[in-house]
């Protein structure tokens, strides 16, 4: 039974084409609360193209779910912006500055000891963190070392696979997932999730805590509009 984080980046991008204040980012995140989001994410990237760093903090002023800030910690104005806005959990995904949008997890093996430090540098000012990982259980037990409170799964493949074949999309997650529970570590998931491949990933991966969906939720709801969008994302992430 996972909880449903949303991300608001995709309503700041259109803000962000006007250069006004409409869409109002934190009028939206707040009417995501109302119709149930268990959580907000939100993914700043230096360019600030959608979400800026200003957002982050009138967000964690005023919701009252949980704030989730993923993004790259090896830049310095990313962990002042997350050690100074104390949201309930941060998610370490290693993009590099100006990329589209996320394309792989961190290498737990190869960067473990910088990930044990900045995991402890966030827990100890009592900051639940995440990693972003590929669906690789080499990758999960590697991160269990860490310190790390979750693991969170990138699901694009996946969510690619999904319609030709998805026992075979979800066995690398299912495998992953099940090393995560040995482990001890909370399990978070996202990327590319939508009403179509959402209901069966809840199925099937064991101790899903989190999913956090964006791009996909944000456009069905100028079809179906952002309540009636939620309730159905609820429906399929809380099976
Ligand atoms: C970490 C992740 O999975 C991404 O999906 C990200 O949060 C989305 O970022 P963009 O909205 O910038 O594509
Ligand atoms: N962590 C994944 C996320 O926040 C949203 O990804 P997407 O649904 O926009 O692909």
């Amino acid at each position: 039974m996972a909880r449903l984080s949303v991300n608001i980046n995709k309503i700041a991008t259109l803000r962000n084409s006007r250069g006004g204040n409409n869409p109002d980012v934190l009028q939206a995140a707040l009417a995501c609360e109302r119709f149930g989001a268990q959580g907000i994410t939100v993914h700043p990237r230096p360019d600030e193209r959608h979400i800026r760093y200003q957002d982050v903090y009138d967000l964690k002023a005023n919701i009252q779910t949980e704030l989730n800030i993923e993004g790259n910690s090896e830049e310095e104005k990313f962990v002042r912006l997350v050690l100074d806005s104390q949201p309930a959990q941060v998610t370490l995904v290693p993009d590099a500055a100006g990329q589209i949008t996320s394309n792989h997890g961190w290498d737990t093996i190869k960067h473990q000891a910088y990930l044990q430090d900045i995991c402890a540098l966030f827990k100890g000012e009592g900051i639940r963190v995440s990693i972003f990982l590929d669906a690789d259980p080499r990758m999960v037990e590697a991160a269990a070392r860490t310190g790390t409170d979750r693991v969170e799964l990138y699901t694009e493949s996946y969510a690619q696979e999904y319609h030709h074949d998805r026992e075979r999309a979800i066995a690398p997650y299912i495998a992953a997932a099940e090393v995560a529970q040995q482990a001890g570590l909370g399990l978070n998931a996202g990327h590319d999730l939508d009403l179509h491949n959402l209901r069966y990933f809840s199925q099937h991966i064991p101790g899903l805590l989190e999913v956090s969906i964006g791009h996909a939720l944000i456009a069905d709801a100028l079809y179906l509009g952002l309540e009636e969008t939620i309730k159905r994302y609820l429906a399929l992430a809380t099976i």
